[in-house]
């Protein structure tokens, strides 16, 4: 495979994960009962930081808010595309307060965010993907949410239906590596939905559900590099195979909460 592949410069946005912890379960990786180390949180988070940093990526921070355990899971507080900030409605009563802190950061670099009429989790279950945006609804993110999303970018966007509950948000089973491909987990989409897919990206490249587990969809790619979990060892390999270089960083704190290395990133788009 030629070296072919480009990177392109990004800005992201991540959260310090001063307050984190698992106190409730709102999906089924989430166990309460089971310890969290913090410590080792943090330093994993500050290596995915300094490794973004170490590829040519601007990294931005919001502040952390004591009493938002999830908070550090950026991707879930908008899908921002073109500088325009659609803002998310949490379904869980216990996230939706984070998007105040959210809206702060927004406002304070002079962007209008769009309040969501139905639930909404930002780019948990909206993944821009080139000419479109493809929308994940079944556990989280409402079809209505996907109809205003189109009407608020006015982009084509394609809703996909999740089936399988530890796969709940669209970025858990499915991530874009360029505007021309994404890698995907099949069995987490609707029958229809995986057809869908299959019609898209006739060439994506398709994980097991050992890498899916292991949150390997939960990855992000310049276009070049990918983030990704150490433990998605075949689908690296695959990636590899395709010209990519992947770059592992381990979040293994956070799988705890259900989130990953996506989840931690949310890309603002000029
Ligand atoms: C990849 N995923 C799922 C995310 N984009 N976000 C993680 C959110 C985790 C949080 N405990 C929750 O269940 O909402």
């Amino acid at each position: 495979m030629p070296d072919s592949r480009v990177a392109r410069r990004r800005r992201y946005l991540v959260c310090e994960p001063r307050h984190f912890a698992v106190r409730y379960a709102i999906n089924p990786w989430m166990h309460p009962d089971r310890p969290v180390d913090v410590l080792l949180a943090q330093r994993q988070w500050r290596t995915l930081v300094d490794t973004y940093r170490d590829h040519g990526h601007t990294v931005e921070t919001v502040k952390p808010e004591p009493g938002l355990p999830d908070m550090v899971f950026a991707a879930n507080a908008a899908v921002v595309v073109e500088g325009r900030v659609f803002g998310s409605l949490f379904l869980a009563p216990e996230r939706r307060p984070e998007t105040v802190a959210y809206e702060a950061w927004f406002k304070a670099g002079g962007y209008e965010v769009h309040h969501p009429e139905s639930v909404c989790e930002g780019e948990g279950d909206l993944v821009p993907a080139g000419r479109w945006i493809l929308a994940g609804t079944g556990f989280r993110t409402t079809r209505e949410a996907h109809r205003e999303v189109q009407e608020f970018f006015g982009v084509p966007v394609i809703g996909l239906t999740l089936v399988d509950p530890y796969f709940y948000h669209l970025d858990t089973a499915l991530f874009v590596l360029d505007e021309e491909n994404v890698a995907y987990y099949p069995e987490a989409f609707s029958p229809g939905s995986r057809e869908v897919l299959a019609r898209l990206y006739p060439d994506a490249v398709i994980a097991t559900r050992e890498d899916a587990m292991a949150f390997g969809l939960n990855s992000v790619s310049d276009g070049r590099h990918v983030f990704i979990s150490p433990g998605a060892a075949a689908l690296a390999a695959q990636l590899a195979d395709r010209g990519y270089v992947p770059v592992p960083v381990d979040l293994s704190e956070f799988h705890k909460a259900g989130g990953g290395i996506k989840c931690c990133t949310q890309e603002i788009r000029s």
